[in-house]
């Protein structure tokens, strides 16, 4: 008996290096004779609002991202299910679930890139702002533990309204003393995808083929395509161009009311989120040549954030571009634009000075 004990143990070992260590598996439970996983080279990434309706697909989706090789997934409710079922996928990346604020600090320890689809989504009749008074707050704890437990991870926000959020953030970390306005990006990925699809549409292309560069912010007319800057070069009747540009300004309402209160985009968000946290991470990784649009501190107008082209490096945001050249109907939407954004961004400052 004590022999074969011995084989046992003696197989075990081989078979079970990380034996002693006792790894904890995706639910949380500590679970002997877990082989030490991974060990593939890839980011860690934290997804803040994981069991919601963008958080889930996103989970999902950031699952297959080869370039991911620790997942953690955290929320305030059903985070542990959400986490169990995405760590049954046969993909590279370590799955780790976190539920609840005790929680937060273990789930943002060590993490490269954290993406924040946390908040209330809109119904119909409201506007992002509307969501301000809940998710403001929302925003402003998480971003004091990012502050606390990774200061220098690059973070990916998407909680509405986008516009004052990420001043929001920029506020949280100035006061913590950790702000580098390279790694803090507002995502608005969707807006590009979705001027991708319409435009696409109209000139008859494949969406995959087609580049539309929009610029500005997240909510209504502060959302600038440039439909002047098209790739490849098109031309449009004025009646296109103010049929993509009030489509693209209105594509999340679009969704809103079609899902009738029953939330706001999730499906495409989740695809859009994927698309830019991978540009994020291949910047990280040092590919050259990524660029993306998305909202960050910039001197491109006199606003201290606005939307534009980025080129994503090893430090986040590296380069913001200018905006190019604009026709006449561009530069009176973008007057509009920065009058709006100026307020939401004001209101976001503000949320944390008061
Ligand atoms: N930037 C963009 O382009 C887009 C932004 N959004 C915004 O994304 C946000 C989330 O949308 P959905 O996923 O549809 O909402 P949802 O309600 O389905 O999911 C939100 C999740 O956040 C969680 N949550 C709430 N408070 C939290 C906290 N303190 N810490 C961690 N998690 C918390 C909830 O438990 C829930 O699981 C909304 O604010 C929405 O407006 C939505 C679509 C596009
Ligand atoms: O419209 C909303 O409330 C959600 C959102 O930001 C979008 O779909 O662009």
């Amino acid at each position: 008996m004590e022999q074969t004990n011995q084989r046992i143990a003696k197989i075990s070992a081989h078979l079970y290096p990380s034996n002693s260590q006792h790894m904890e598996d995706s639910c949380g439970i500590r679970r002997a004779n877990c082989r030490a996983k991974g060990g593939a080279p890839g980011f860690k990434v934290a997804i803040l609002g994981a069991a919601g309706g963008i958080g889930q697909p996103l989970a999902m989706l950031m699952k297959i991202n080869p370039l991911v090789s620790v997942l953690h997934l955290y929320d305030v409710v059903n985070s542990p299910g959400v986490t169990a079922d995405i760590s049954h996928m046969d993909t590279g990346a370590v799955v780790r679930g976190f539920l609840g604020q005790a929680q937060l600090e273990s789930a943002l320890t060590g993490m490269d890139l954290v993406i924040i689809p946390a908040g209330v989504p809109r119904k119909p009749g409201m506007t992002r702002d509307d969501l301000f008074n809940i998710n403001a707050g929302i925003v402003k704890t998480l971003c004091e533990g990012i502050a606390k437990s990774c200061p220098r991870a690059v973070v990916n926000l998407i909680s509405n309204p986008v516009n004052s959020t990420v001043p929001i953030a920029a506020e949280v970390f100035k006061k913590a003393g950790t702000y580098d306005p390279k790694r803090l990006l507002g995502v608005t990925m969707l807006d590009v995808v979705r001027a991708n699809t319409f435009v696409a549409e109209v000139l008859g292309l494949d969406p995959r083929d087609v580049d539309v560069p929009v610029v500005g912010g997240h909510a209504g007319v502060t959302i600038l395509p440039l439909l002047s800057q098209v790739k490849p070069p098109s031309s449009f009747t004025q009646e296109e161009v103010e049929y993509l540009t009030n489509r693209i300004q209105n594509g999340g309402t679009e969704v809103v009311e079609a899902k009738a209160g029953a939330g706001s985009a999730t499906l495409s968000m989740a695809y859009a989120a994927v698309k830019f946290a991978d540009a994020c991470l291949r910047g990280l990784r040092g590919d050259a040549g990524v660029v993306e649009c998305a909202f960050v501190s910039s001197q491109v107008t006199e606003l201290p954030f606005f939307a534009s082209k980025v080129r994503l490096g090893r430090n986040g945001a590296e380069e913001v571009f200018q905006l190019g050249p604009l026709n006449e109907y561009e530069r009176v939407g973008l007057e509009k634009a920065k009058k709006e954004l100026s307020a939401s961004i004001q209101k976001g400052v503000s949320f944390i000075r008061k």
